[in-house]
């Protein structure tokens, strides 16, 4: 499955593979990877050169095995080289050698009237440590004003590799259209910019043996992470098989964001959906009249999962009946306004911590700050450590969501999403999604399969949406449920078979 490592990892690996090859034995695969996708991306004997920049560490070593090796295939390559202050590398110095040894021709600069089929970015990599500054920066400002194909050795230059944050408060990196990236998969070229910055991902493993990489904490969230939860249905099954979801929300003003949810969990397949409104809501919604309508301040909980916040509001009802659902032994999904309201009350805090049935939180970036107590800079600046510090704190699931939404366990699991578009990034699509996360847990499922698969599919659904032209832009909310339900289906279909007994 998808593993992702941190680059302490990353390190780790390499020093234990480097002591059993021939020195520089790592750079030169790299090297040779590299330039092979660099081949492909190129498609035949290209008309104008390649710009391969070459930074002061291993990075930039890479960066010259690549200049040799399309050099080599008899490709026109100009290099423009960042030397270090002191001595580079032996492999690095070697690689240098054989650049200079072939017919890649060294510039200074990037000259200002230069036409690219394809600039290798090989200015920094894991090795980054700081914000970039001076020639660096001016290399990458130069490069993303390029309409260019671009390759990025490892990471993407000036990118956190842990954490997907440019690095510096007014950080500049290199966006590029592809990245290869060097013994396993990091999770910054997945989540918050880490999607706009490297493009498609290809990892290229090195000859590295996959029982000498470090056990992996954090997964990229794919099928294989919660496929076995796929149950097709039974011939003898009924409304009851398949659970109640009731979702408490709908202040004045904010009607529509529990039907929302509500609509989700009907088309993800719960057997009865129920909107409790803390604010005398409608009596009944017109395009889904399957719903039932209650007031939350008398509906019986017992029985249902609950999904509470969507335009809950701050009330004093609202307060009231949510620290009554967190005492209570119903599943509960927290999103939206009871977020908020938890995060403002530490009374809320002990009871949702002291529970024992399983609470999936689905905070946004500023939901998630303001539980941590800290601004959603800080949370965006390191989202796998918010979303597990959120977890372990409340022993909850959490759906820190935004691009490359990540899932952490209580357990310290985590996993970063891949699927979703900037189609979801408009009103209401956060309620469709504790909706699905709701009705998931309605229907039996265990609350970390329901948080990856809730998460994949609402992110698949608006993908398929977008191919079919609806969207990204103008993709509503509302058109979310149907797609999920399409998804879904599609994946019990497909789902791997397992032997035994039918499932009740
Ligand atoms: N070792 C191996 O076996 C393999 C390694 N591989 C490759 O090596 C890469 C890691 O190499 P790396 O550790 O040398 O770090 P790298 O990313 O080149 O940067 C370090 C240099 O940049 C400098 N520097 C940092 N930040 C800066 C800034 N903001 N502005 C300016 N300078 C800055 C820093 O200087 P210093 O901070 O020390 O002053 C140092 O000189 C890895 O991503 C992969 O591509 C592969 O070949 C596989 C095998
Ligand atoms: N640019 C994006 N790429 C991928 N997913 C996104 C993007 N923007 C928003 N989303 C997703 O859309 C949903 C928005 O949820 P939220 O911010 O709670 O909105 P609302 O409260 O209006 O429903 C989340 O699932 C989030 O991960
Ligand atoms: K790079």
């Amino acid at each position: 499955m998808g593993a992702l490592y941190s680059v302490a990892e990353i390190r780790q690996a390499e020093q234990a593979a480097a002591a059993q090859l021939p020195p520089g034995a790592l750079m030169q695969r790299a090297g040779q990877a590299a330039a092979r996708i660099a081949l492909d991306l190129l498609g035949g004997a290209p008309a104008r050169p390649v710009l391969v920049l070459a930074g002061p560490g291993n990075n930039g070593g890479d960066a010259f095995e690549v200049a040799a090796n399309l050099a080599q295939a008899g490709v026109d390559v100009a290099i423009v080289h960042i030397a270090c202050e002191g001595e580079p590398s032996a492999e690095t110095a070697h690689a240098l050698g054989r650049a200079r040894a072939s017919t890649a021709t060294f510039a200074d600069s990037i000259p200002d009237d230069g036409q690219w089929s394809l600039i290798v970015d090989g200015l920094f990599g894991i090795g980054l440590a700081r914000p970039l500054e001076g020639a660096a920066r001016a290399m990458v400002e130069a490069v993303n004003a390029v309409d260019c194909t671009v390759l990025a050795l490892d990471v993407p230059s000036g990118l956190d590799a842990d954490s997907g944050a440019v690095l510096g408060p007014d950080g500049v990196a290199v966006i590029a259209t592809h990245t290869v990236t060097f013994i396993g998969d990091k999770p910054g070229l997945h989540t918050y910019a880490g999607r706009d910055y490297a493009g498609e991902v290809m990892v290229a493993r090195l000859g590295i043996d996959e029982a000498m990489m470090p056990g992996a904490s954090i997964h990229l969230n794919e099928p294989p992470m919660f496929e076995l939860a796929f149950v097709p249905r039974l011939h003898a099954s009924h409304k009851g098989s398949f659970g109640d979801v009731a979702v408490v929300g709908g202040a004045h003003g904010m009607a529509g964001a529990p039907i929302l949810a509500a609509r989700a969990a009907l088309f993800s397949g719960a057997g009865r959906v129920y909107v409790a409104s803390v604010d005398h809501g409608p009596a009944y919604d017109n395009v889904q009249p399957e719903l039932m309508f209650r007031d939350a301040a008398t509906h019986n909980f017992a029985g249902s999962t609950v999904v509470a916040g969507p335009g809950m509001g701050d009330s004093a009802t609202a307060i009231r009946i949510l620290a009554k659902l967190l005492d209570g032994e119903s599943p509960l999904v927290l999103d939206a306004d009871a977020i908020n309201l938890v995060a403002a009350s530490p009374d809320l805090q002990s009871r949702l911590s002291a529970r024992h049935a399983p609470s999936i939180l689905t905070p946004h970036p500023l939901e998630a700050a303001r539980l941590l107590g800290v601004t959603a800079g800080v949370v965006q600046g390191d989202r796998l450590e918010a979303a597990r510090e959120i977890a372990a704190r409340f022993d909850a699931f959490v759906v820190l969501k935004g691009s490359g939404t990540v899932i952490a366990m209580p357990d310290g699991e985590a996993a970063i999403n891949p699927t979703g578009n900037p189609g979801l990034a408009s009103a209401g699509t956060g309620d469709v999604l504790a909706g699905l996360c709701g009705s998931l847990l309605a229907q039996g499922w265990p609350a970390r399969d329901a948080a990856l698969a809730a998460v994949w599919m609402h992110g698949q659904a608006a993908d398929r949406l977008v191919a079919q032209g609806v969207g990204p832009i103008g993709l509503t909310a509302g058109e979310l449920p149907a797609a999920i339900r399409t998804v879904l289906n599609r994946m019990v279909a497909q789902r791997p078979k397992r032997g035994g007994q039918p499932q009740s």
